[in-house]
């Protein structure tokens, strides 16, 4: 059977998450059942139990080397043939991986989104077809503060420094350079209903082959 895998890839709150979901949720009722998954690379960010919570609290959680992306590759690779994988979930709150995992099942179609998905060019290898949201740094910033403060119990003055640390000029040395690697680059972020409407048609175009 051939499977795809999807990259939704972009800068912090440019709207990956509602890209995606939106794609999955319009088309998981019409579709057989285990058609569609989708895996965040959030939850592929490393274990760090082991540090104190304020030495979490200044991680670099913009850099590759925040993430276990071999883990995420390996995971990829199992699900392309045909094997379910245990994926972990992650806390904001807490900067660490929770206990819990999430049994992934091997969809025919798998989508994945995250902000480095584009700039490791090992993981780059493992998606067929790979998407770059584009949105404006500071429409994202406004976006990111307000979910970070109501979603992922962080303070203004946190999100604030950063912002300015890691954040912006991360985006600049990795996620920025990795737009070059996409296929598609979408504009205006989670809500642009063409851009959702052709990957949705390509999506079924690919269930019916
Ligand atoms: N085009 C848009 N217009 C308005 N709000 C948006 C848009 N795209 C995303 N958002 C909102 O911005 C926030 C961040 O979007 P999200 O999809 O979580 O970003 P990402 O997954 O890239 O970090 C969310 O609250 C989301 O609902
Ligand atoms: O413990 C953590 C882990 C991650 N972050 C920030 O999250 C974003 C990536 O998630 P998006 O859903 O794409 O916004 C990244 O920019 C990290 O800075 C964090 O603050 N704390």
């Amino acid at each position: 059977m051939t499977r795809t895998i999807i990259a939704i890839a972009g800068a912090s709150a440019s709207g990956k998450s509602l890209f995606t979901q939106t794609i999955y949720n319009e088309l998981v009722n019409e579709l057989e059942d285990g058609s569609i998954a989708i895996i965040e690379e959030d939850a592929y960010y490393k274990d760090q139990s082991h540090l104190p919570f304020e030495h979490r609290t200044q991680t670099n959680y913009d850099h590759p080397d925040a993430f276990e992306h071999e883990l995420l590759k390996s995971h990829l690779e199992q699900l392309r043939s045909g094997q379910s994988v245990e994926v972990p979930s992650y806390d904001y709150a807490q900067h660490t991986r929770s206990k819990e995992t999430r049994q992934v099942n091997p969809a025919k179609i798998l989508i994945v989104e995250g902000i480095l998905l584009l700039s490791d060019p090992e993981l780059c290898k493992e998606f067929d077809i790979k998407v770059f949201i584009d949105t404006p740094l500071d429409i994202c910033l406004l976006r990111r503060t307000q979910r970070d403060i109501e979603q992922r119990g962080r303070t203004l003055q946190s999100v604030v420094e950063q912002y300015q640390a890691t954040v912006r000029p991360m985006f600049y040395q990795f996620i920025e350079p990795s737009k070059h690697s996409a296929d598609l680059v979408v504009t205006r972020g989670g809500m642009n209903r063409v851009a959702i409407d052709i990957i949705k048609s390509k999506i079924k175009y690919l269930l019916q082959e």
